[in-house]
């Protein structure tokens, strides 16, 4: 029984949960990807780094497809969530991100009330049938992203009023309340203090047990403490993707070793 189990967790830990196929990006005729190819394990993190503007923000957005709300951009190649084209034309976008969930840079909790910030995804869609699951939901998200303690007894309050890590956490329980399966984070620490900062990064530790969690980090000790997996991107290319400690400890590509050594960047 016990060996089964392992297996199966072993299985797991293998999975791919999103493959990017030649991917390329183009802002009216400037091309900010070129040509990437990645698979994107489930249940881990993965860290995009790299200098600014290699194009891990745009790479980023192609996942849940956040590009489409820029009119002078174009994706080509081919992007899978479970070997399901997210491009194919009849994917409804409303639901993609639902599965695909996003936590940006800045806390951008809406001008409502705690409750209602996390209430607002599920009303949505139309994901409770009374007051009581409602409520399930909010605690739930609010105890996963580990703030329930703190906002419990003012959950009519207006999230606008938490301070940045207690926002960037109701952001994020926003996000899971959903239930989505991917988490998509764009830097989600750069306006936080370093214990804030340090809050954000246990959690996202706990929830790569449920889900697959990419983000974009500027810092290399970041992406180090929080991810299994790490890509590097130079000028819009994906240089290097592998497993964490090997990116940093024993890197290929010349231009990985430099980046991570400080000579660029
Ligand atoms: N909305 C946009 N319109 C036009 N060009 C854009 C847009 N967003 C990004 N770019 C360009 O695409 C390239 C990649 O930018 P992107 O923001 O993806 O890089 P990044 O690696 O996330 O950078 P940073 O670390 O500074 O956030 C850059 O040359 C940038 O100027």
């Amino acid at each position: 029984m016990n060996d089964m189990r392992y297996i199966e967790r072993a299985t797991d830990m293998n999975e791919t949960k999103i493959t990017a196929r030649d991917v390329h990006v183009f802002y009216g005729d400037s091309e900010a990807i070129k040509g990437v190819d990645v698979d994107i394990q489930a249940r881990a993190v993965t860290a995009f780094i790299g200098p600014s503007g290699c194009g891990k923000s745009t790479f980023l957005r192609t996942i849940n497809r956040m590009n489409d709300t820029i009119p002078s951009c174009r994706v080509t190649g081919g992007i899978t969530l479970d070997g399901e084209d997210i491009y194919d034309k009849r994917v409804d976008v409303v639901q993609l991100r639902q599965k695909i969930g996003m936590v940006f840079q800045k806390p951008n909790p809406f001008p409502k009330s705690i409750y209602d910030n996390i209430a607002y995804g599920p009303r949505i869609h139309g994901l409770t049938k009374n007051k009581a699951e409602m409520d399930e939901i909010i605690e739930k998200s609010l105890r996963r992203a580990a703030i329930w303690d703190e906002v419990k007894d003012r959950l009519q309050a207006p999230g606008t009023g938490l301070s940045g890590g207690q926002q960037q956490r109701l952001c994020i329980a926003r996000a899971i309340a959903t239930s989505p399966e991917v988490l998509l984070m764009d830097e989600p620490c750069s306006a936080l203090d370093p214990i804030a900062t340090a809050q954000v990064e246990e959690l996202i530790d706990e929830l790569r047990q449920e889900y697959t969690v990419v983000i974009v980090t500027h810092s290399m000790q970041q992406a180090a403490r929080v991810s299994q997996k790490t890509a590097f991107f130079h000028l819009g290319h994906l240089v290097e993707y592998g497993d964490t400690s090997d990116i940093f400890t024993n890197p290929k590509d010349q231009r990985t070793e430099s980046y991570i050594s400080g000579k660029i960047g």
